[in-house]
């Protein structure tokens, strides 16, 4: 079954959603970008509130991608105590140090989820490198928010290849990127494990302020039978 990913940016909207059966709650500000983080102390206190009973997720902002910027900043999530730890993986930069440069952490048990941006041209062949070197899971998303779904930015071939290829390599799949009501049914016919949204929950503005009833339509289509 496809589950669901929900974007939210405080401890208040983590304590609006927490009984509503999200099956993932991701901690980001929007604010500050595509995958903008919060402050590490905030994590903290979700996690001590919610930690033992759901699976959180967390960014940790759009960093340039170079092993001095992301490892440290990774590492910081991690020690929260998070279950997972979403990394953007930007066009350009040094995809192969960072990805590098992380392994000793996944090594140690640390779950990372790279990041890809369905409007960057990804190549799929970067799913493989991630599983190599440990990564638990990727996803797709979309950087420029401006320019529509990642249905509308990316080919349905292309899409389920993503799909394929993180199966094949035993990751965790997500795809998210300004979905809406529309887009899920066909992209859970593609059999990815989560879904992620902030823009639906939120009446389309993903930097406004998440409304619960929205958030219920969604995870009722997205867990729909
Ligand atoms: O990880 C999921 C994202 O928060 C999706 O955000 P968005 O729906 O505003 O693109």
């Amino acid at each position: 079954m496809t589950g669901m990913l929900a974007s939210v940016a405080s401890l208040d909207e983590a304590r609006l959603i927490a009984g509503l059966g999200v099956d993932i709650i991701d901690l980001k500000q929007p604010a500050a970008g595509a995958l903008g983080a919060l402050p590490v102390a905030d994590v903290a206190r979700i996690v001590a509130e919610f930690g033992e009973h759901h699976t959180l997720s967390a960014t940790v902002g759009d960093l340039p991608m170079a092993a001095e910027h992301v490892v440290p900043a990774v590492a910081a999530m991690a020690a929260t105590g998070v279950d997972y730890v979403k990394i953007g993986f930007f066009p350009g930069g040094d995809w192969a140090g960072v990805i590098e440069a992380l392994r000793p952490h996944t090594a140690a048990g640390g779950r990372l989820v790279a990041v890809l941006f369905g409007d960057g041209g990804p190549e799929l062949a970067w799913v493989a490198r991630l599983a190599e070197a440990g990564f638990a899971g990727a996803m797709l998303d979309t950087a420029d928010k401006s320019r529509g779904s990642l249905r509308t930015v990316c080919e349905p071939g292309f899409l389920r290849g993503f799909v394929a290829e993180t199966r094949r390599h035993g990751l965790l799949c997500g795809l998210a990127g300004s979905l809406r009501a529309v887009d899920i049914a066909p992209l859970r016919a593609l059999g990815p494990d989560y879904l992620g949204f902030r823009g639906a929950l939120c009446g389309g503005n993903r930097v406004g302020t998440l409304d619960v009833d929205a958030t219920r339509r969604i995870i009722d289509q997205v867990h729909a039978p």
